[in-house]
């Protein structure tokens, strides 16, 4: 028998309303999580695909100073440069209301990811963790975090019992050299989101979802097929 997969997805008929949607989904976890226990922590992907989310959630009206931010993957660059994840979630999350946020950077400054891995391992391990919610994005090529179709640490970033907390990755589509949340350390959170725009996403989601032909391959089908999280697609054109 076929397990049941474990993703549910919520459509928009544009990308503001989807924004807004997913900004009042995030903001109603993280107020619960600052109700229970006394903190929340937020881990978000970088991109294109986050910045109206990002623009929607920095105004929510919640104790930010109590939250923590930190990014499911970055490029090893420093925030100066206009690829990274930091400076995107700096310039458009933490502002507003959210500038009170702690922000947990993935980079650290080493020369390669490799030299910076211990620290960046050593910031993880000290959130309180399971994520009250991850944010992950989805590439063309049916990468999600720096899960990136031919990586030299793919196998053991999605091995679902690794121990890795981080781990470097290198691709040929990636660009500069990365470092990820590995899969286990995504799927520690009680809320897991997948933002995505356009039909041609919304087509690879459903081919890798069922495993069809190369998307079989496609590194986002491991989270669409895991049983630990559920999965809310947010789609719109
Ligand atoms: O390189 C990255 O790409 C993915 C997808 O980005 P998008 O521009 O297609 O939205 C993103 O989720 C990831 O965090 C980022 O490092």
């Amino acid at each position: 028998m076929t397990a049941q997969l474990n993703v549910t997805t919520h459509s928009f008929t544009d990308c503001q309303a989807q924004a807004v949607a997913l900004a009042e989904r995030v903001a109603v976890r993280l107020r619960a999580a600052l109700i229970e226990r006394g903190r929340a922590v937020l881990a978000v992907s970088g991109g294109s695909t986050p910045k109206e989310f990002f623009a929607r959630l920095s105004h929510a009206a919640l104790d930010w100073a109590n939250v923590q931010v930190t990014l499911v993957d970055e490029r090893w660059v420093p925030d100066s440069d206009e690829r990274s994840n930091a400076r995107l979630v700096k310039s458009l999350l933490l502002q507003h209301a959210a500038s009170a946020a702690q922000f947990v950077p993935l980079y650290t400054g080493a020369p390669t990811p490799e030299q910076g891995l211990a620290e960046a391992d050593a910031r993880i391990d000290a959130l309180p963790l399971p994520f009250d919610a991850v944010i992950l994005g989805m590439g063309d090529d049916g990468h999600t975090a720096s899960f990136f179709p031919g990586g030299d640490h793919l196998a053991e970033a999605l091995d679902p019992d690794g121990r890795a907390r981080v781990l470097p990755m290198r691709a040929p589509a990636a660009g500069e050299p990365r470092i990820t949340l590995s899969l286990p350390t995504v799927l520690e959170t009680r809320a897991l989101y997948l933002l995505v725009s356009g039909e041609k996403k919304r087509d690879l989601l459903a081919d890798a979802r069922l495993g069809l032909d190369t998307a079989r391959n496609y590194p986002v089908r491991a989270v669409l097929t895991q049983q630990r999280v559920p999965v809310a697609v947010y789609w719109c054109p």
